[in-house]
């Protein structure tokens, strides 16, 4: 992770003057989707590069020890060693960013990476995730709970009723203690933007998320029916950028939910290259919260080596 965003104090005169222009966000969203993506090795570099940005992740209720260890090493071998070997890739090290698990499967992730021997963070969602519907006191206790088993790295998601009332004072407020509650853990800020009715809604929760001290905000959880789209994103991106000119603090963009093939990762990373710049490219400043995803970017890696598309059988991990 890059440097934490400390924070600011709330400034409600900024938030009240945000007004967002549907049309250019959807203009610019399309050409972002419309440019030709990059082919051949130039691809499957980028396809790696996407690998390493991903917070793999389980969010099942049938999740148990064993499905996350599962999960825990194909985060540490996320694609298959000969296929690294004859990219000549195999010693570089590649992982993906982390793992994500709900709060009571934080402590199985991390007895699977010290098994392991890895450092790789485990992430958990919390704060009532998905809905966010259970008092402050229960929220703040689930993040608290979640750094204790060892979780590095915290997803809240914020309080919609909040947002959708205006209560942006509320809204800091409760964002601040989750912040404080992490403690050395990094806070991804989730908007649930599919809740969230209006762009506007979307860039004022993503100042006031920023604000707070988010070290990176966070497009859904997946669980509502509109999850990740690109003129979102765009808007999230842009409050990135404004919230870095006028304070100079670097806070990080993690789209996910209904995030599953390869060519999506790669209009992805152009989104970002071209709209924050080479830097948000690493995942100290991107991530891809994804469950699915992985297993078509081993597929399309597979096709590039080898020609063909695997069975079933051979990319079992995926
Ligand atoms: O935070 C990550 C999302 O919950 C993953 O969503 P997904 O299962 O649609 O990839």
């Amino acid at each position: 992770m890059s440097a934490r965003n400390p924070g600011t104090e709330l400034d409600l005169e900024w938030v009240s003057r945000v007004r967002v222009n549907t049309q250019a966000v959807l203009k610019r969203a399309q050409q972002v989707q419309g440019r030709k993506v990059v082919k051949k090795q130039w691809q499957a570099a980028w396809l790696l590069r996407a690998v390493t940005c991903i917070d793999l992740t389980t969010l099942a209720g049938d999740d148990t020890p064993s499905n996350v260890h599962r999960l825990c090493m194909k985060a540490l071998q996320p694609v298959r060693h000969d296929l690294l070997k004859s990219m000549d890739m195999h010693e570089k090290g590649i992982t993906t960013a982390a793992v994500c698990v709900y709060p009571s499967r934080v402590a199985d992730a991390v007895k699977s990476m010290k098994v392991a021997n890895s450092s790789l963070p485990v992430a958990s969602v919390a704060t009532g995730f998905p809905a966010g519907q259970t008092h402050l006191k229960t929220r703040l206790e689930e993040v608290r709970l979640a750094v204790a088993d060892g979780a590095t790295e915290i997803d809240i998601v914020i309080n919609r009723t909040l947002a959708l009332t205006g209560q942006w004072q509320a809204l800091y407020d409760e964002i601040r203690q989750f912040r404080e509650a992490c403690g050395d853990a990094h806070m991804k800020t989730i908007l649930a933007v599919g809740e969230l009715a209006s762009f506007t809604n979307v860039y004022k929760a993503s100042l006031v998320s920023m604000m707070a001290g988010s070290d990176f905000i966070k497009t859904s959880t997946g669980k509502e029916s509109v999850n990740a789209t690109y003129p979102v994103a765009i808007v999230m991106v842009r409050a990135i950028r404004d919230y870095y000119l006028q304070t100079g603090h670097k806070v990080g963009f993690k789209p996910a939910g209904g995030i599953r093939t390869a060519q999506e990762s790669l209009v992805w990373l152009a989104l970002m290259k071209q709209e924050l710049g080479d830097e948000w490219l690493r995942p100290q400043l991107f991530r891809l919260g994804a469950s699915s995803l992985l297993a078509d970017i081993e597929r399309q890696i597979y096709h590039y080596v080898t020609g063909r598309y695997a069975a079933y059988h051979e990319l079992p991990m995926a």
